[in-house]
């Protein structure tokens, strides 16, 4: 049997997309690591599955699987290149759509200069939201690696993500501490690791070792925590222009307060590359 797909990226941080609306498949792990391979596969960073909703008020389901094959909570990427998706494939013809993802449900919208804007929802600051192995909330824990320690933010977004400040993102050590912090036992459901240079008030650049998958162009909720860990210390202004090495996603946070945490608005592009189809 065969199963349409298309590839899309948010940013160079890439996706096979399918309809599993119109069609059946259970993508097993084994199955999606194959797909992801950039040799033998496919070749992808996340696969973004669309299902019905399983609720009146949603209008699609959505799911995400890591270039591992593991499932996850949340993609800011993978949800701007859905939007397009289900508009491009005819699957709707709303342009503000209702999705429920394993992180909450999400609202995205398609602006007039193409580009999408979603309402990521409230990030969360408690240890166990995140999860974090940690007594107490903080904006800076102490991490021990084999001999040496690194402090950093911590906060969900549905998904995990660790921020670090670093001088300059062209030299920060990606490769080494990324994968050291992704699998960090404090972080009992691993970690998206991201290395932040605030650049002036509302610009700043970002490099993400993401979970499940390493390095990537472009990370969209890894740019959302990015931005709200430097608000919320003050170094960062809403709106922040966040240069990733794919490009530029704008984050809009209005803050939190003993009452309210303000949503997460993330604005930027998602593009289609090519269609085909697979063996299953
Ligand atoms: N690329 C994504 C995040 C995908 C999931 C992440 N690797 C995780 O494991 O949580 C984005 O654009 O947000």
């Amino acid at each position: 049997m065969m199963l349409r797909f298309v590839k899309m990226h948010g940013l160079g941080n890439d996706f096979m997309v399918v309809d599993l609306v119109t069609q059946r498949a259970r993508p097993a792990p084994e199955l999606i690591r194959r797909w992801a391979d950039r040799r033998f596969g496919i070749g992808f960073d996340q696969l973004l599955t669309v299902e019905p909703p399983r609720g009146p008020e949603m209008d699609f389901r959505y799911r995400i699987y890591n270039a591992d094959g593991g499932e996850v909570e949340n993609c800011g990427n993978g949800a701007r290149c859905f939007a397009r998706f289900v508009i491009d494939q005819q699957l709707t013809r709303k342009r503000e759509i209702r999705v429920e993802t394993a992180a909450g449900p999400l609202t995205l919208t398609l602006a007039d200069d193409g580009r999408v804007r979603v309402d990521m929802g409230q990030p969360r600051f408690e240890p166990a939201a995140i999860p974090l192995t940690a007594e107490r909330s903080a904006t800076a824990y102490t991490l021990e690696l084999d001999g040496q320690s690194a402090s950093l933010d911590a906060l969900s977004l549905g998904n995990p993500h660790a921020v670090l400040d670093v001088e300059d993102v062209e030299t920060a050590p990606v490769a080494t501490l990324g994968p050291a912090i992704e699998a960090h036992p404090r972080f009992p459901n691993r970690v998206n690791v991201g290395f932040l240079q605030v650049t002036d008030r509302h610009r700043a650049r970002l490099r993400v070792f993401e979970r499940g998958v390493g390095e990537t162009l472009a990370c969209g909720t890894g740019a959302c925590a990015a931005a709200v860990s430097g608000i919320r210390r003050g170094l960062l202004a809403s709106p922040v222009d966040i240069a990733l090495p794919g490009g530029v996603l704008t984050i809009e946070w209005a803050g939190a307060d003993a009452h309210r945490t303000a949503p997460v608005i993330m604005t930027g592009p998602a593009e289609r590359v090519f269609e085909g189809r697979i063996e299953l």
